[in-house]
């Protein structure tokens, strides 16, 4: 049987013993079943001096394989192309994209020394899975360095409509280094539609039919593979965790008031700043829920050196404070905001004592809160999931109350329903979106993708290249 090798920015710290949740869990028990190795990022800088040898940590049959960045190129790639470019371009932000030739370069060059380091640990059978917007040059560094194995990538992020990716200066040289995989996976079938346009729009490319697409005379496959989570064991830690001592310590500082809650790194393609604003409106068009009600906001602090996060975090803090200072009362605060990141045990309780999850990204490439959050609900009684329409989860969760997260009335009117809604609709919603979720868990998310990278899918499958 063939080895897996995973390649990702990030690696969770193999010291900590196997990962507690999300995506990690899904490629750390691929892993254990096929063996393998696990190469990317330990999350360190190496200050301004080159990184050194690779580091090995070995558990099970799984060897973690991480690399340091000096300081430039985290600068470059990470913060730069990734982040400063990437990122918000995929988030449809184009006001914050900062392209610098520099930057681009330093992104090929990290992805040539991931390209390097991995090669020699590379064996003929293995099946590479590399994953995210940081890696897409990787595969075809790999196959200048002669590597003829499967190789396959995951997008997280959205695939943004052509007019917004023809705007990256390089985004010919994007699309071409995509060629060199044998599949592409993408969150929705919108993001695998965007991208077959940008093949048609740009004329180098098509899509042939079937999930095959070719486009600079090479054939590859591109399917959506919407990621999911691990249901039944989220609904039991979140059963678990209301009896911990940090969630009944958190609902009695609720003293009765219906729970709100929303969960997301501090990025501007959440829609905080819009989503305070639409919980004013709520409290404004209805003043009776004012001081029966609290908005408990966690939003740990993410990628803070990139100028957009650090505008945007100010901008988060005083809209949350005007509303406090507008709206509070001696007794009560409208809105509890975080800065810190809660660990998930608990999260999973306080989704389930919430009665609304507000997760109201202007794009998200899924959005994994949404589903914790259903799974996490007692189905004799759950709460009310408020969604964006533009996340990648609402395809699957349009069971949820959906709102369009740029309308603030949109979102006032929305909790105003969610916390109203009687219990029969609100059963009724969870059990579809429950069912959803079942149907599509994070292990069929990685054994859809993992099936369709073998290489007998390949052979049986690919058309001919008219
Ligand atoms: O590693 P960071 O820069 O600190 O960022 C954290 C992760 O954020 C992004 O998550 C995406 O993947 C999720 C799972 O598929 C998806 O639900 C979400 O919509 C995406 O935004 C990023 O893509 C990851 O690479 C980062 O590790
Ligand atoms: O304080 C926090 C905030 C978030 N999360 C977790 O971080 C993940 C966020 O994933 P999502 O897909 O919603 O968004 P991303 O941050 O990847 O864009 C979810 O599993 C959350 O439970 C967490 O454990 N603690």
């Amino acid at each position: 049987m063939s080895r897996l090798i995973v390649v990702s920015n990030r690696v969770p710290d193999p010291a900590k013993g196997p990962p507690a949740g999300g995506l990690a869990v899904a490629l750390n028990s691929a892993l254990e079943k096929m063996g393998g190795v696990w190469m990317g990022w330990t999350g360190k800088s190496s200050g301004v001096k080159e990184p050194g040898p690779l580091q090995f940590v070995e558990r099970g049959n799984i060897t973690f394989a991480l690399t340091d960045l000096s300081r430039r190129d985290l600068a470059e790639y990470y913060t730069g192309f990734a982040n400063s470019v990437l990122w918000p371009l995929c988030h449809y932000r184009l006001d914050l994209t900062e392209y610098a030739r520099k930057d681009m370069a330093g992104y090929f060059r990290v992805n040539r020394l991931f390209a390097e380091r991995l090669r020699p640990l590379i064996q003929p059978d293995d099946i590479i899975w590399i994953h995210d917007y940081h890696l897409i040059p990787m595969a075809s560094e790999l196959r200048r360095l002669g590597v003829g194995n499967r190789i396959g990538f995951f997008m997280h992020i959205p695939w943004p409509s052509p007019d917004v990716f023809f705007t990256l200066p390089v985004h010919e040289a994007i699309i071409d280094n995509l060629t060199a995989y044998d599949l592409l996976g993408f969150q929705t079938e919108h993001d695998v539609e965007n991208f077959a346009l940008a093949l048609k729009r740009d004329g180098i490319g098509r899509d042939m039919g079937d999930g095959w697409m070719a486009a600079y005379g090479r054939r590859f496959q591109a399917k959506a593979f919407p990621i999911g989570i691990d249901v039944a064991e989220f609904a039991s830690t979140a059963r678990e965790a209301v009896r911990s001592k940090a969630v009944k310590r958190t609902a009695v500082s609720f003293a009765g008031r219906d729970l709100i809650i929303g969960v997301d790194r501090l990025d501007y393609s959440k829609g905080l700043t819009h989503r305070i604003d639409g919980f004013e409106r709520f409290l404004i068009a209805n003043p009776a829920w004012r001081g029966r009600t609290t908005l408990l906001q966690v939003t740990p602090k993410s990628r803070s050196e990139v100028q957009g996060y650090s505008d945007m975090q100010r901008q988060v803090a005083e809209h949350a404070g005007r509303v406090n200072g507008a709206m509070g009362t001696l007794d009560w605060t409208p809105i509890r905001y975080i800065n810190q990141s809660v660990g998930r045990n608990t999260l999973a309780g306080l989704y389930r004592i919430a009665r609304v999850g507000l997760v109201t990204p202007l794009r998200d490439g899924m959005n994994l809160v949404a589903k914790e959050f259903v799974a996490a609900q007692n189905p004799a009684d759950p709460g009310v999931l408020v969604l964006s329409r533009f996340a990648g989860a609402a395809r699957e969760l349009d069971a949820a109350v959906l709102v369009n997260p740029y309308d603030v009335e949109a979102i006032g009117n929305a909790i105003a329903r969610a916390l109203s809604m009687p219990l029969e609709a609100r059963v009724e919603r969870y059990t579809a979106m429950m069912a959803r979720i079942e149907q599509n868990d994070i292990s069929k998310w990685s054994a859809d993708f993992l099936g369709m990278l073998q290489p007998e899918q390949q052979r049986t499958t690919e058309p001919a290249l008219a």
